[in-house]
């Protein structure tokens, strides 16, 4: 942000999991936005989840590419309206790739072995086209929305997770593999931000305590805060 007497610095949060502040600047930011506004709408639009205790999740999302659910993978909204999930854009999957450049720097040289520049990729890439991002899931917090402890646990690939921050700030929980418990660290994720998290991070639980209402960029135009995660399914043709 400017102004910043402390400028916010990329910072690895536990081994794999990378937060880099204000990523997207504001015309990317107003842009995603655009896009999270047309995706919005039906058909296969945002929807409320329900969960199979029989609660209802408090964020309210929409899926590109492939439809998630509790728990599992479907071409349609089935949770919805039924109708067929809209497409994942190329851009979108692009900006995945390049989230992952940025929060652990560029990828290895191809077959390689050796590595003539000291880097080492620290962990998995998706740089071939059959590990492109392929699914994104889109939240939409208002009011009193949080999102509970939880593991994105339904893909097959190993490819990191990406998350886009839009609007409010919020308080982001990302915890360890075993449990839902403690230890976890919290961080603010603001508009803009960008929280990468794979290799040993990758099944970790993480989650969405508290959104801090009107923390938003008065330029953004959005009350609330949007989440955009982008996911590699390796679901191979995928489910039916
Ligand atoms: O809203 C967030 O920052 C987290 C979203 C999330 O964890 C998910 O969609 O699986
Ligand atoms: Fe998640």
């Amino acid at each position: 942000m400017d102004g910043e007497l402390f400028p916010r610095e990329r910072t690895e949060i536990t081994p794999g999991a990378v937060h880099v502040p204000d990523w997207l600047g504001p015309e990317r930011q107003r842009e995603l936005l655009d896009a999270c506004r047309a995706w919005a709408r039906p058909p296969a639009g945002l929807r409320t989840v329900r969960t199979p205790g029989g609660g209802t999740m408090t964020a309210r999302q929409v899926c590109l590419g492939l439809h998630w659910y509790p728990y599992g993978y479907a071409r349609t909204a089935v949770d919805g309206d039924g109708a067929p999930v809209k497409p994942m854009p190329g851009w979108l999957a692009e900006l995945g790739r390049e989230a992952v450049v940025a929060a652990y720097g560029p990828p290895p040289p191809s077959g390689a072995g050796a590595h003539p520049d000291g880097h080492r990729a620290p962990y998995p890439y998706p740089y071939t086209d059959a590990e492109a991002y392929d699914i994104a899931l889109i939240n939409f917090y208002d009011g009193d929305s949080r999102m509970g402890m939880h593991r994105d646990a339904e893909e097959e690939s190993g490819a990191p997770v990406v998350s886009l921050s839009l609007g409010d700030t919020c308080v982001f929980r990302f915890g360890n593999t075993a449990s839902r418990g403690r230890p976890y660290q919290d961080v603010r994720l603001r508009s803009g931000d960008l929280f990468v998290f794979g290799g040993p991070a990758r099944l970790a639980y993480h989650g969405v305590p508290k959104v801090l209402p009107g923390t938003a960029p008065p330029g953004l135009g959005l009350t609330g805060r949007l989440n955009v995660t982008l996911r590699v399914g390796g679901l191979g043709t995928g489910p039916d």
